[in-house]
């Protein structure tokens, strides 16, 4: 676990002229139009890159935004430069490639306090599949490594711990230590009852953890593209909904697991239905048994949004990761906006509320309930890792970690 050393290093870093390779999670999402819809990730990335300008580093900053295969203009950073510039009120270079021969004569033409912006890491495959080769290309542009992306923080990716072994110091960024500071302590002794709400598409991504969540847990809440999975381990039809149909197996082993635990699973009784994936489907809300053929499940219904409050009540903390629908289109975001309204209800009555990931916080910004949750994690799958005990690679691969 990175510890207050990790700040320590960075605030004690001669930064002075010095090429700061930072990995930042800017995986913000964006609407068709590559309009940024909630830019909480570009915000929390600020307090160090400040920092660094500040000291007159020359800052070399390196995301990647979804999961593009291969080159995809509609994965490019470039539309996060304007409200990048504006927030650091500083005019942002971005450069069209992340490795390389213009990217390095960009470097060089860093002034001290001055801020590059690389494109998209993911545009190399190398990235994800941490290749030394790739991560000593990213390397050999700076002099030091900090790492402030908490997000990616779960992945073992050239830019997030390959990176690390040919840079160095390589430390901890503010965000990343405040996200630890908090998470750490508030999870490892919550006080109970304590649930978990698990939603969101990453279904194969986050279904492994819910195995592990079973040990911590007291209730566990499965909603969003992640129940479909459930409801077909269970013998029902799902329609076209969003299915891994290579993890029927393991849900049904949590079913049972959670059973032997004594762990309240709770699944969504009703389920909101939609004719085709788009704003304006025809919609019904349908039992959770009664999916009809063609149809995709899009939001949990009225009576799950009820027993979900209600089981809720009882609880002393709830951690949330991943939305109970497709809460971008109107029409489907009723159950994610009850359960966010519940738990701004619940946090003032003393309830410890975290809510994690890039989508969950856009979410409960644009209800506007961000301001009474207890933290806002710019990590989904990365909290809930952290939740399991399990040791962030992003953060083991720092010095001081
Ligand atoms: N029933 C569903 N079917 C398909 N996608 C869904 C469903 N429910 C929620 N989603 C989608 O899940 C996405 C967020 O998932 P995820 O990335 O796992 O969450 P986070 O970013 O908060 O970690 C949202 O874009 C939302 O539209
Ligand atoms: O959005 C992210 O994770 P999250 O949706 O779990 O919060 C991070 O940017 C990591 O992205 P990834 O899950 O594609 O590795």
């Amino acid at each position: 676990m990175a510890t207050k050393k990790s700040v320590g290093a960075l605030k004690e870093a001669d930064l002075k002229g010095k090429k700061v390779f930072v990995r930042v999670d800017l995986n913000v999402p964006l609407d068709d139009n590559q309009k940024i819809t909630d830019d909480t990730r570009i915000r929390a990335a600020v307090p160090t890159i400040k920092y660094l300008m500040g000291h007159g580093a020359r800052i070399i900053l390196s995301s990647h935004l979804g999961r593009p295969k291969g080159v995809t203009p509609k994965y490019s950073l470039k539309p996060l430069v304007p409200r990048l510039s504006e927030l650091l009120g500083i005019k942002v270079e971005m450069a069209n490639d992340c490795i390389g021969e213009e990217v390095e004569k960009l470097v060089a033409a860093l002034p001290d306090g001055g801020v590059l912006l690389l494109e998209n890491v993911r545009f190399y495959k190398e990235e994800e599949k941490n290749d030394p080769e790739f991560a000593k290309k990213l390397a050999s542009l700076a002099d030091l490594y900090v790492n402030d992306a908490f997000g990616t923080a779960h992945r073992a990716h050239a830019s997030t711990e390959g990176v690390t072994k040919y840079l160095k110091p390589s430390v901890a960024g503010f965000l990343m230590q405040k996200e630890l500071d908090y998470l750490v302590g508030a999870v490892a002794n919550p006080k109970k009852p304590f649930a978990a709400i698990v939603g969101g598409s990453k279904v194969s991504s986050k279904i492994g953890v819910i195995e592990s969540l079973l040990e911590k847990v007291d209730i566990l809440i499965l909603g969003g593209g992640m129940m479909f999975t459930f409801y077909k381990a269970q013998g029902y039809a799902v329609g076209s909904s969003l299915v891994e149909e290579d993890k029927l197996g393991l849900a049904t082993t949590l079913l049972e697991k959670a059973k032997s635990k004594g762990v309240s699973l709770m699944l969504p009784t009703d389920v909101v239905v939609a004719d085709k994936f788009a704003a304006d489907a025809n919609s019904k809300v349908v039992p959770a048994s009664g999916i009809p053929d063609s149809w995709m499940g899009l939001d949990i219904g009225p009576d799950s949004i009820k027993q979900f409050s209600e089981t809720l009540e009882s609880t002393k903390t709830i951690i949330w990761n991943g939305p109970m629908g497709v809460f971008e289109f109107e029409k489907f975001a009723v159950g994610t906006e009850a359960i966010a309204k519940k738990l701004a209800d619940l946090s003032e009555k003393g309830v410890t509320t975290i809510i994690g990931g890039g989508d969950s916080v856009a979410a409960v910004e644009k209800v506007g309930l961000a301001d009474k949750m207890n933290h806002i994690s710019t990590g989904g799958g990365a909290s809930l890792e952290l939740l399991e005990g399990k040791a962030l690679p992003g953060v083991l691969a720092l010095n001081d970690a």
